[in-house]
Order: structure tokens, then C-alpha cells, then sequence
């Protein structure tokens, strides 16, 4: 069945023609993202949902979304998207971290020059024929000091155009390294360094419980007298009230901001001050951005829903249109070894470790470790996916371990997992041969040979005569036919491990009896399902 892909935002044309070229069928409807209850109602006949941010993807959008597997937000903030229920119902949340960094950049030094010079109330009073020579008196932005609080993308791109214009950047980012500050040129300071020292104060950071109000009443008042404020990242970083109380005393010099606590923003404080400039959220606006992003996100959608790689996910890790194919078997393996467990644990898992020897160490293990744990949890818990499974866990209070070892043994890829509940523990080891079909080669340290099927009997027996002869006669008595069988011993007369692929459903009454045969300890009839 063809793709077919929803763009509900003003997006570029040019992301229609990129999805249509790589076959996916698109339904362009711009405006639709601002009618809730219309995007609920047709959400569900799409696989992939391209937005910018007049959309908002609630956890009530997302439950009508049963076909949904990607959202791509043609941008960088994805506060519009409910990430965990996204990630709950196992869609893909993907953006474009670079693509408008620099028109945003360029927005905030166009409104620091606006608010030192005034530009907007001088041109408006100019237009009313007022020629006010004498009352805009401007500030000199060469030699002053720029305070960025968030250097990431964009704060880089503003410290670096600051500092062609001659001015001191200082920074506070705690994730900023002393190298990369002393690459982008910047002094690293904290805080109420930055307060204190700053002509002007621009923000770049996201709107995070630690974020929000980083400029606050109390913050504000540690401001060099004068200050300029620009916001141009996301309302809710400063104190809108306060701001305006500062502005009306005259300690604040000026503020222009592109973002507001609430959007759109038709009443704010900060309206109607005379220092104020304000613009509706323009900061990615301009043509060169809007075509980089709906290019750049109609590419990573497609490629995703068409050859499964995975780029700027928010909430899944990247894997390339190059490695997707060499991680295909892995994933299936993955998942196979992880069903497996799920469907022999008998008690809560409380730990999963997953070792990873040889070359498939080098692949993305993130993305095998989530199918592992998708395919663990598949049995015990509906709906689980790759996406989902990761935080599922963490929310059942399951410990997920991964272990990157180099190869000592036979082969050149294993996957081993490790099962811990609450009574026992289980070790299932698995590999994928050349020709890609995934393989359980070890079953609680007991070597077998197995190749994975639909349908599949596990048992774990004594190693005595007669055990094969009177399994394949229960099988045969129920006209159920043996595809294959793999026997494995850890030693004549010890334990013995069989995994018998079938040709169909195993009823109850036969695992019952192969339970009732001597020496049997344990029997399941195992589903694989092709991950
Ligand atoms: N106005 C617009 O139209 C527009 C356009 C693009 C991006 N944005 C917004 O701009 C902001 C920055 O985007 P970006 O691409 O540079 O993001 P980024 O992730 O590259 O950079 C954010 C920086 O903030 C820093 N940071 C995080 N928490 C911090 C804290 N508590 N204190 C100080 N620094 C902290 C991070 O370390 C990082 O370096 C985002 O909020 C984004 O949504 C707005
Ligand atoms: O799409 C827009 O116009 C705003 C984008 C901006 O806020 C972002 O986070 O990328």
C-alpha cells in the first residue's frame, strides 16, 4: 500500500513535490492544523503527519492516529507535539535542527540593531511626517558586550555575527564546553556574570522546567542598568510582568521579543511600551529557511517511511538510509530474542542485559536494544513498538543494560540476552548468517542451532533415551508436522534443550502431554512474528 503523508501547516510547496518524487502520496491541506476537531477526524487514513507549529498533536489527536508512524516537524521547537504520548503509540517524532538556525540567528541581531537604533517608532514617526531628529538617540553596538544565555545552534550563529560587529560575546551554557567556547570565540560565564556584565541579553536556549523564567523579577534586577533584552528562542524564558515593571522604571533600555508565553499573542505586557519591539514569531521566516526545512523534512519522512532510516528523531535514534539494510536481520533477531523471553518469563522481569559481541557492535545498538526490549515486552503488554519500548520499561521499573563486547567465540556477530525476574534468570544467544535469516545458537548456555520460525516448541528436558521418540509421536498422534528440530545438550546425560519448528498452531492438549513426558522440566510454544 502506498504512503500517504499529511502536511496540516503552511509548509513550503516544495516538500509536496520531494514526497511525491520518492512515491509518497501527499495531501497538502495548509490551514487544516488550526481545525482540531477536522485533523482528528482524518488522521487516521495517514502514515506520516508534516507540520510546522500551528498544529498541536495532542495525546487526543494521536489516539484517532492509528495508522500514524512519523511526525515531521519542519523546524527546530517540537513543543507541539505530545512527544511521550507520540512515543507511547510508537510514531516517530523527527525535526530540522539546522535548517532555519540561520534566519533566526539574523532575526536576532536584526532586532538588537531595531532596538538600538530604534528603527520601528522612528520609522513610524518619520511616516507621519514628525521628522523627531532629536528624539531617537541610538546606541553603538561596536565594543559593547553581549550576553548569550543558550549557545547551541543558533546562540553560536548570533555570537559569531556579534562578534564580526565588534562586539564581547560571553556565554552561559552549562553544556557549553571550554573548547567549543574558546573555538566560537566566547567568554564562558555563569550566570549572574552575564547578568551583571551585559549590554545586551538574547536567549537561545529551549523552554525547559530549568529554562522557564530563567529571566525572572528576581534575575532581571541583577541587569546592568540599560540593558537590552531580545527573545527570539521561546516565550515563557522570561518573566513577561516583570520585564514590563523593569521597562517602566527605566532600568530595562529596551526588549524586543519574537515569542510569547502565549501565542498567538494578541494582548501581552509587554504591548504598548514605547522600547518594546515586538514581531509574531517571524524568526524562521524568511524563504531560504522555510524551503531548507520542508525540504530537509519531506526527505527525512520519506526516507523513513520508504527505506526506514531514521534522521533527527527526537525520541529514537538515528540510522542512516546506508545502514538500515545492514540492520534489518539484526532488528529481526532482535526482536526474535527478546520474544523469546517474553515468552517463556513466568514472574516480573526486573533486569534485561543485552551483550553485543563482534561486528554487530558496531551497528546502532540503541535501535537492536529497543527491539529487544519491543519484543520482551510484546507478550506481557499490548502495544508495545520499537519507539514505545524503551520508555515503557523505564516506567515499569525495568533495568535495560547493554554491553559492547569484541568477538572471542565463533561467530561474528552474537546477540545475547539476559533475562532477570523475580525467580530466575534466562540467557538466549542468537546471530544472523549470511544469508539473513536469524538463528537462536544458544539457550541458557545449552549450544543449539535453530533457525527462527512462525511457530515453535521450546523444551527443556533431561538429557535420557527416549525423549525424541516420544515427543515426535505426540506430534505426529496430533497431525501436527515438524519442520525442523534442534537438539542441544550441556553434557551426556545433563541438561538437554530442543527448539522444534512447526507447521502450525500447538494446541494446549499437546503441550500437555510433551509437560507429562519423563524428564520433561519445561515446554512453551513459542510466536515469532516478522519484526
Ligand atoms: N523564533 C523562531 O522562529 C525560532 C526558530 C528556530 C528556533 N527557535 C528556538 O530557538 C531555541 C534554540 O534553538 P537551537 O537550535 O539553538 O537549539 P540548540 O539545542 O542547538 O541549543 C540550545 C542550547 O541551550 C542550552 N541550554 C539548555 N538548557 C540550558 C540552561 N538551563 N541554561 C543555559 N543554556 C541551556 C543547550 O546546552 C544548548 O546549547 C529553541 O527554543 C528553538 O525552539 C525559535
Ligand atoms: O515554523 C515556524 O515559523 C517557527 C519555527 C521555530 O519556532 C522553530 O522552533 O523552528
Amino acid at each position: 500500500m502506498p504512503r500517504r503523508v499529511l502536511i496540516s501547516d503552511a509548509l513550503s510547496p516544495a516538500a509536496v513535490a520531494i514526497f511525491k518524487d520518492r512515491g509518497v502520496e501527499v495531501d497538502f491541506q495548509p490551514a487544516l492544523g488550526k481545525d482540531k476537531e477536522k485533523l482528528a477526524a482524518i488522521i487516521k487514513d495517514f502514515d506520516g503527519l508534516a507540520i510546522r507549529s500551528a498544529t498541536k498533536v495532542t495525546a487526543e489527536i494521536l489516539e484517532n492516529a492509528s495508522r500514524l508512524k512519523v511526525i515531521g516537524r519542519a523546524g527546530i521547537g517540537v513543543d507541539n507535539v505530545d512527544i511521550p504520548a507520540a512515543t507511547a503509540k510508537g510514531v516517530i517524532v523527527m525535526n530540522t535542527p539546522f535548517g532555519n538556525s540561520i534566519t533566526t540567528a539574523e532575526h536576532a541581531i536584526a532586532l538588537m540593531f531595531a532596538l538600538a537604533r530604534q528603527i520601528p517608532a522612528a520609522d513610524a514617526s518619520t511616516q507621519a511626517g514628525k521628522w523627531e531628529k532629536n528624539r531617537f538617540m541610538g546606541l553603538e553596538i561596536t565594543g559593547k558586550v553581549m550576553g548569550v544565555i543558550g549557545c547551541g545552534n543558533i546562540g553560536a550563529i548570533v555570537a559569531s555575527r556579534a562578534i564580526g560587529l565588534h562586539m564581547h560575546v560571553i556565554a552561559y551554557d552549562p553544556f557549553l564546553s571550554p573548547e567549543k567556547a574558546r573555538d566560537l570565540d566566547v567568554e564562558k560565564v555563569d550566570l549572574d556574570d552575564l547578568l551583571a556584565r551585559a549590554d545586551v541579553i538574547t536567549l537561545h536556549t529551549p523552554l525547559t522546567p530549568q529554562t522557564k523564567h530563567i529571566l525572572s523579577a528576581e534575575s532581571l534586577a541583577k541587569t546592568k542598568k540599560g540593558v537590552r533584552i531580545i527573545n527570539c528562542a521561546r516565550g515563557g524564558l522570561v518573566d513577561e510582568a516583570a520585564l514590563r515593571a523593569l521597562l517602566d522604571s527605566g532600568h530595562v533600555g529596551g526588549a524586543a521579543f519574537d515569542v510569547f508565553v502565549k501565542e498567538p499573542a494578541t494582548e501581552n505586557p509587554l504591548f504598548g511600551h514605547p522600547n518594546v519591539v515586538c514581531t509574531p514569531h517571524l524568526g524562521a521566516s524568511t524563504n531560504e529557511a522555510q524551503e531548507n526545512v520542508a525540504l530537509q523534512i519531506a526527505e527525512q519522512m520519506s526516507d523513513y517511511l520508504t527505506r526506514g532510516a531514521i534522521s533527527n528523531a527526537v525520541n529514537f535514534p538515528s540510522i542512516s538510509a546506508e545502514e538500515a539494510p545492514k540492520l534489518r536481520p539484526f532488528i529481526a533477531l532482535a526482536d526474535h530474542l527478546g520474544s523469546f523471553g517474553g515468552q517463556t518469563v513466568d514472574s516480573g522481569v526486573k533486569k534485561v542485559t543485552i551483550i553485543y559481541e563482534g561486528a554487530v557492535a558496531q551497528l546502532k545498538t540503541k535501535a537492536l536494544t529497543a527491539s529487544v526490549v519491543a519484543g520482551l515486552l510484546r507478550p506481557l503488554l499490548a502495544d508495545v513498538s520499537v519507539v514505545s519500548a524503551p520508555a515503557v520499561a523505564k516506567e515499569r521499573g525495568v533495568v535495560v543494560d547493554e554491553v559492547i563486547r569484541a568477538s572471542d567465540g565463533d561467530y561474528e556477530s552474537l546477540i545475547t540476552l539476559i533475562v532477570e525476574t523475580e525467580t530466575h534468570e534466562r540467557r538466549i544467544s542468537g546471530t544472523v548468517f549470511h544469508a539473513g535469516k536469524p538463528r537462536i545458537i544458544s539457550v541458557n548456555g545449552i549450544e543449539v542451532d535453530a533457525v527462527v520460525a512462525p511457530v515453535m516448541i521450546y523444551v527443556s528436558n533431561d538429557d535420557k533415551p527416549g525423549f525424541v521418540g516420544r515427543f515426535t509421536s505426540i506430534l505426529g498422534a496430533a497431525g501436527l508436522n515438524i519442520a525442523t528440530f534442534a537438539l542441544g545438550r550441556d553434557r551426556e546425560g545433563g541438561s538437554a534443550v530442543a527448539l522444534i519448528a512447526v507447521d502450525g498452531a500447538v494446541p494446549d492438549e499437546v503441550l500437555a502431554d510433551i509437560r507429562a513426558a519423563p524428564g520433561v522440566r519445561e515446554v512453551k510454544a513459542l510466536h515469532f512474528t516478522p519484526a
